[in-house]
């Protein structure tokens, strides 16, 4: 409790202090305050004195500088939900959800549910007047930018929580009308529905029912199918919600994962590929926490639906095969994107020499004139057979380099693929890549090597056979080698024929990749050269300066195998 005081000497004193913290222009304006002595308060628990006004006052006369702290508003989502003893819905996923979206969630408990993967085997429902507690304790101390509930079990405590949105109106509410759980069992009974039609849909600014929830919520009628989805967003939407979005995760004979978002004016049909798993307990709960979330932060709700399904589909997919619980139905990992992070070194064993095989290097300038991405000439030449991929981007800014990196990476490696950085150190570490490739002129393969984690493949240019010795000092994985023919994808370069490759060959000790001018027509001569560390060739132009990414490669790829296989037989 807060209460006015007289202004006392050690108070003066305190603001004083304060004053100095100020910048000298607003000093007299504090003094002015000081006299009238209104805003002074004490805190009666702890005898403190709090000139919290006046500074509050006088910031907000603040014109330019300060010394005031600046203030770290964080996005805060309270989520009014029941407790998954489990640990895969409810309270505890909304909790994951909303740290894995970087947002603070604060919680009131409605009910306590005793639930596992085979089913829901018990609910203690809290008093309504507990919930009003809960809800009281959060929302008249803390900034809460967005409600979100969940499972609402008795129609006293959708009453206390539409009480308690009027008395602490909240940027957002979000509406997940739990009603089943996915295992079939009751969470809310026919009781709660005329107080969330008639009290608290008309507060939300987004409701999110599965199929089964949007036929209830409508007295029964049958949704079955995207058609029906659509005609029963509408007309839940006139119920006074703001928006609707149907969920069809469980709707029958769909390959893919459909929702529809009905905003007041038109449709968006959102459309995930459906990931086979079982593991789907706590997705509904999951979305609607991450709508929550991506609203918290400031998104429009058409991103925030768009955010929180692509994070569901990519939660499912890194999930899909994990075992948790003997039940039909188990949660999934809402942290997939720290163990991502370890996961994606491609390989802790050493580094293979057969990935040098058909060695794709890729060119801003050709994916321009082509009017590709960076990810899309990546995935084509992949699909098409590429044994190791290597960006190279001269031209690309930091920010932009790094995205198609990470996009790059998650590309190759569902394909087994390594994929490395040209010259760009900070994007590989950034990136976590399977390494870097090192021109004469970047940074020397020693000061890389202490600087990537053990494991992480470096290959070095080299023209010379002193180059190739140096690499291999250095700590080098292979070297690639070239112009072997002259080419137009490197200004200036000097090319060293067929016996430069194969001098450079016999000098190296690392594997060799061939580059410079290598196509379909010299591919043959270039790997017939004999000599057994030359694993494969590396190859810009012939790749992505073709109209078909993916035909190329798998040609190319042929015809390299085929080589190295008789190279082996003779
Ligand atoms: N197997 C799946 N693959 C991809 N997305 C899914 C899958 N199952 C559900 N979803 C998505 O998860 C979200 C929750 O959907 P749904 O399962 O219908 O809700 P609830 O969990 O409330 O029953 C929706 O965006 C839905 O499309
Ligand atoms: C406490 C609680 N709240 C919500 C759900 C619904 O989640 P799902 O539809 O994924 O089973 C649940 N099973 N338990
Ligand atoms: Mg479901």
């Amino acid at each position: 409790m807060v209460r006015k005081r007289k202004t006392s000497a050690i108070l003066v004193k305190k603001i004083m202090s304060y004053a100095q913290l100020l910048p000298a222009h607003l000093h007299s304006q504090l003094f002015k305050q000081v006299r009238s002595s209104s805003f002074l308060c004490q805190n009666s628990k702890t005898n403190q004195n709090i000139p919290r006004r006046l500074v509050l006052n006088v910031q907000a006369d603040r014109s330019s500088a300060t010394m005031q702290k600046p203030e770290m508003k964080v996005p805060h989502v309270l989520t009014v939900a029941g407790s998954d003893s489990g640990g895969g819905a409810g309270i505890q996923a909304d909790l994951k959800a909303c740290a894995a979206r970087q947002v603070y969630c604060s919680t009131v408990v409605t009910a306590v549910t005793a639930q596992n993967t085979v089913g829901v085997q018990g609910v203690d429902i809290m008093p309504e007047d507990f919930v009003a507690e809960q809800l009281k304790s959060v929302l008249s101390d803390m900034d809460v930018d967005v409600v979100k509930t969940g499972m609402l079990p008795s129609p006293g405590i959708v009453r206390v929580l539409c009480q308690s949105l009027r008395e602490f109106p909240v940027k957002a509410l979000v509406v997940d009308p739990v009603m089943v759980s996915t295992s079939g069992d009751a969470l809310a009974g026919p009781s709660v529905l005329d107080g969330l039609r008639e009290e608290l849909l008309p507060l939300a600014n987004i409701v999110t029912p599965n199929i089964k929830e949007a036929s209830v919520l409508l007295g029964g009628v049958p949704v079955r199918s995207v058609s029906d989805m659509r005609a029963a967003a509408k007309l839940i939407h006139d119920m006074g919600p703001r928006n609707v979005l149907v969920k069809g995760g469980d709707l029958p004979n769909s390959s893919d994962a459909i929702d529809v978002l009905f905003d007041g004016e038109g449709f968006h049909e959102l459309c995930a590929s459906r990931v086979n798993t079982r593991n789907t307990h706590g997705t509904g709960c999951t979305l609607a926490s991450c709508i929550a979330a991506e609203l918290a932060k400031g998104s429009s709700v058409l991103e925030a639906v768009r955010a929180a399904k692509h994070f569901i589909e990519t939660a499912l997919d890194y999930s899909k095969d994990i075992v948790i619980g003997n039940g039909a139905q188990g949660p999934f990992d809402h942290f997939f994107a720290l163990k991502k992070v370890h996961q994606s070194s491609y390989r802790q064993d050493k580094f293979n020499p057969n990935d040098l095989l058909l060695y794709a290097v890729t060119d801003s300038g050709m994916n321009r004139k082509w009017g590709r991405s960076i990810s899309d000439a990546v995935k084509a030449a992949v699909e098409g057979g590429a044994t190791i991929v290597q960006l190279r981007e001269k031209h690309a800014e930091t920010r932009e380099f790094l995205d198609a990196a990470k996009a790059c990476l998650k590309i190759c490696h569902s394909y087994g693929v390594p994929l490395l950085i040209n010259d760009r150190i900070d994007i590989a570490l950034a990136c976590n890549a399977d390494g870097v490739h090192l021109g004469q002129s970047d940074m020397p393969a020693h000061v890389a090597r202490t600087l990537l984690a053990p494991g992480k493949i470096i290959g070095v240019s080299c023209k010379t056979p002193e180059q190739a010795q140096q690499a291999w000092i250095d700590g080098a994985h292979y070297i690639g080698s070239g112009g072997v023919y002259p080419t137009t994808t490197k200004e200036d370069n000097i090319t060293i024929g067929i016996d430069g490759l194969k001098e450079l060959c016999l000098a190296s000790k690392l594997p060799v990749v061939a580059i410079g001018g290598i196509k379909p027509s010299n591919v043959r001569a270039v790997m017939e050269i004999g000599v057994p560390n030359l694993k494969g060739v590396a190859v810009v132009s012939a790749l992505f300066d073709r109209e078909c990414i993916k035909t190329e490669t798998e040609n190319l790829h042929t015809l390299v195998s085929e080589a190295v296989l008789q190279k082996k037989r003779a």
